[in-house]
This record gives structure tokens, C-alpha cells and sequence, in this order.
């Protein structure tokens, strides 16, 4: 086997200096193969309120300039245990979200065809439900561990099935989850009823609250989390807006009281071990932010997801 071609060496070549690629890691097309992808997918057609998460796949990358290539809280080098690449953008037509989810679909089953894991950049959380439908296709029912101010388990908006607000009920629906191994945690703020919650469990969800997280603690909420994942397929979909917003004001649907980006990825670094087959980073709307504060605490948290990767390499890898 072949070393991995890692990241562009910052003390030769400035950080700040050439195009943007996640980690300033090769590119796919200039590796040929890759044991983990990170990819972008610039659509946010679904979304109920501030549009804008279209480009948090580039303004990610951005911020990714800084991420350095040992992870001491793993210790593992991510990109040294596994090649890594930029897998470019998923291009999806911004006028017809049934077309989109249909091309995300495809697009992250081609990529993931040959085993290659994916970390996908959103774009709103709509295209969870194409992402989780290429997992399931490859897995089966996948468990989910999703992060999010909110539920995301709701029916329709004005009569439309696909959007950011209702991929996991959709999921359900579709029987792509292991309803067994379904968890929210970081919900928090108004629902539009009591149903809401009543619906979400009897989808089979169960919920760790923000208030949770800081009442219970990292250590025992990852506790939990671990013994209802278990060693099952796990997809953990990450929307940027379970941080609080002063941790993450660059986003379309924000609600006060949210994690720190500190329990945020001490809960993932929590999850070494688990067999982690794909995962997506959504929501981050660079319009919103300042001084990177939203980008660089996603640039962070999709780092931690590729070194869980690598922390537990695909079997047969
Ligand atoms: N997935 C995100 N970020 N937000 C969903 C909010 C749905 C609503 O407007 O009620
Ligand atoms: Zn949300
Ligand atoms: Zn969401």
C-alpha cells in the first residue's frame, strides 16, 4: 500500500496561500482513491427561514487552513492513517429540491461505492435524507446520532415533503434508521406543540436535551449515547445550530441556550471506537457569521468526525 498523500505542508507553503481544499488535503481526482471523502454540498433551497447555508461548504474550507495533522485528544494522525481527500462540491439544481435530493442520492452513492466514507459539508439539513438513504443502501438501517437545536422530525412545510426541517421523519418512514438507535441531542427552544415531542418519540427518538448536557455532564451523556448505539452502523448528522449561537451565530435557524463547541467535541472525541460509516456537518451560513466563529468550530468538528475514521479504519480496509 501506498503512504497517503496528506495535506500541503504549512511551513513550506503558507496556509493562507493557494485554493481551498478541506484541510488543505489533495484533492479526490488527484488520488484516485480515498479511504475517507470530504465533500460539499451547496444547497439550501430547503430551508424555513434565513437562507444562506449554500455556502458553508466553501466557507469551511476556508477555515479548515489552520487544522494541523496530529489530533492529540485521539492521538491518532488522521491523514496519515488513512488517505483523505477533498471530494469537490455536489452539484444540485437550486430550483427543484425533489431533483436535488435525487442527485445527492446518486452523487454520495457513486462516491461511496468503492467504500469510501463520507464527510459531508452542508448545504441545510434536507440532504440528510439523501445521505442517510446512501447509507442504508450500503448498511441497511443505519443508527443516527443527530445534533441539532431541533427535531427535525417534522411533517411538512407548506405541503412540501423535503426540506430542513423534515429529513429524519422522512428517514423514519423510509425505514433507512434502526429506530432501536435513534438519538437527538441539544434539543432545545419553542416547538409548535406538546405532538411535536409526542410524534418524535413515537418515531422511536430519544432525546438528550442541552440542558441535559450541561445538568448530566460529557462523560455520562456519552455513556448513554455509547450503550444505545452499541457496534451498529452509526450516521452522526451534525447541525451547526446545536451550539449555542455565541458558538455559532452563522447559521439560518438560531436558538439560545445551545452547547459550547467544547462539549460539543468532547461528546464526538466520546464516541472513539464506534463504527462511525458516514456523517454530514449542515447549516453553517457564512452571511451570518463573524470572524469565522461558526466556520472554524465546523471546520473543527468535521475533523473530529474524519479522525474517528481513521480512530476505527473500515473493516477490510
Ligand atoms: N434544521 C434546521 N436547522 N432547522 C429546522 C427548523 C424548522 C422550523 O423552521 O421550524
Ligand atoms: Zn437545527
Ligand atoms: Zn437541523
Amino acid at each position: 500500500m501506498t503512504e497517503p498523500r496528506g495535506p500541503v505542508d504549512s511551513s513550506r507553503v503558507p496556509r493562507f496561500a493557494g485554493p481551498a481544499t478541506f484541510a488543505r488535503l489533495p484533492r479526490l481526482d488527484e488520488v484516485g482513491h480515498a479511504d475517507v471523502a470530504v465533500v460539499g454540498v451547496p444547497f439550501d433551497s430547503g430551508v424555513s427561514y434565513r437562507p444562506g447555508a449554500r455556502f458553508g461548504p466553501s466557507a469551511v474550507r476556508e477555515a479548515s487552513r489552520l487544522l494541523r495533522p496530529y489530533h492529540p485528544g485521539l492521538d491518532i494522525s488522521p491523514f496519515a492513517a488513512q488517505q483523505v481527500a477533498d471530494g469537490g462540491d455536489v452539484a444540485c439544481n437550486p430550483f427543484a429540491i425533489d431533483e436535488a435530493v435525487t442527485t445527492i442520492e446518486e452523487a454520495a452513492s457513486g462516491l461511496g461505492a468503492d467504500g469510501t466514507r463520507l464527510v459531508t459539508i452542508g448545504g441545510d439539513h434536507t440532504i440528510a435524507l439523501p445521505l442517510l438513504r446512501a447509507a442504508a443502501r450500503r448498511h441497511g438501517p443505519v443508527a443516527l446520532l443527530h445534533f441539532d437545536a431541533h427535531l427535525d422530525t417534522w411533517d411538512t412545510y407548506f405541503g412540501a415533503e423535503y426540506t430542513h426541517g423534515t429529513p429524519f421523519r422522512r428517514a423514519v418512514e423510509e425505514g433507512l434508521l434502526d429506530t432501536e438507535a435513534v438519538s437527538h441531542v441539544g434539543t432545545r427552544g419553542p416547538l409548535y406543540g406538546k405532538s411535536d415531542l409526542d410524534e418524535d418519540k413515537r418515531l422511536g427518538f430519544g432525546i438528550v436535551t442541552s440542558a441535559d448536557v450541561m445538568r448530566r455532564g460529557v462523560d455520562e451523556v456519552v455513556d448513554a449515547l455509547r450503550q444505545r448505539i452499541g457496534d451498529r452502523p452509526l450516521y452522526v448528522s451534525i447541525d451547526i445550530d446545536v451550539l449555542d449561537p455565541a458558538h455559532a451565530p452563522g447559521t439560518g435557524t438560531p436558538e439560545a441556550g445551545g452547547l459550547t463547541s467544547r462539549e460539543l467535541l468532547e461528546i464526538l472525541r466520546g464516541l472513539a471506537g464506534a463504527n462511525l460509516i458516514g456523517a454530514d456537518v449542515v447549516e453553517v451560513a457564512p452571511a451570518y457569521d463573524h470572524a469565522e466563529i461558526t466556520a472554524v468550530a465546523a471546520s473543527h468538528v468535521a475533523y473530529d468526525l474524519v479522525t474517528l475514521m481513521a480512530a476505527r479504519p473500515r473493516e477490510g480496509a
